[in-house]
């Protein structure tokens, strides 16, 4: 039996995006609030009931969150483009200890329905 466990956080951040349309607005320094969820996928340990402790997962989120949180985006060293695609990317890069049961990332932005999802297991 195989199970998911996940965790989200959310972080208000600015950013600029070089883009083919709609460049004006997207060049002007902004922000947003983002939200993301990372997924953990593994067996239950019978002793513990688990896959992992949850406040194993929180703590690692913490610290990511506080490399994103309140930050220009486009001066994070090791995301590219602040993209939502880059933005999975990095949060799945910053949990190697956790990459052999990391399944999914999704960062979205509410505001304007936009969200990716980087699935990283079959
Ligand atoms: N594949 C992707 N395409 C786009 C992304 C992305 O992350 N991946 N991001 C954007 C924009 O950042 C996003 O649409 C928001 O637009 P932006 O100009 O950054 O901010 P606004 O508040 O101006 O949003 P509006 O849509 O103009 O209201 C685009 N494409
Ligand atoms: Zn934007």
């Amino acid at each position: 039996m195989l199970f998911t466990v996940s965790q989200r956080f959310f972080f208000d951040a600015a950013h600029t995006l070089k883009r083919e349309i709609e460049a004006e607005g997207s060049r002007r320094i902004h922000g947003h609030t983002y939200h993301a969820e990372v997924w953990l996928a593994g067996p239950r340990n019978p002793d513990t009931g688990m896959v992992i402790d949850l406040g194993l997962l929180r703590r690692r989120l913490d610290e990511v969150r506080e490399l994103l949180d309140h930050r220009m985006l486009d001066e994070v060293p090791g995301l590219g483009a602040p993209t939502l695609e880059n933005l999975c990317l990095f949060i799945a890069n910053e949990m190697p200890d956790f990459s052999p049961r990391l399944s999914r990332v999704r960062v979205w932005r509410e505001a304007l329905g936009d969200a990716c999802t980087l699935e990283l297991k079959p």
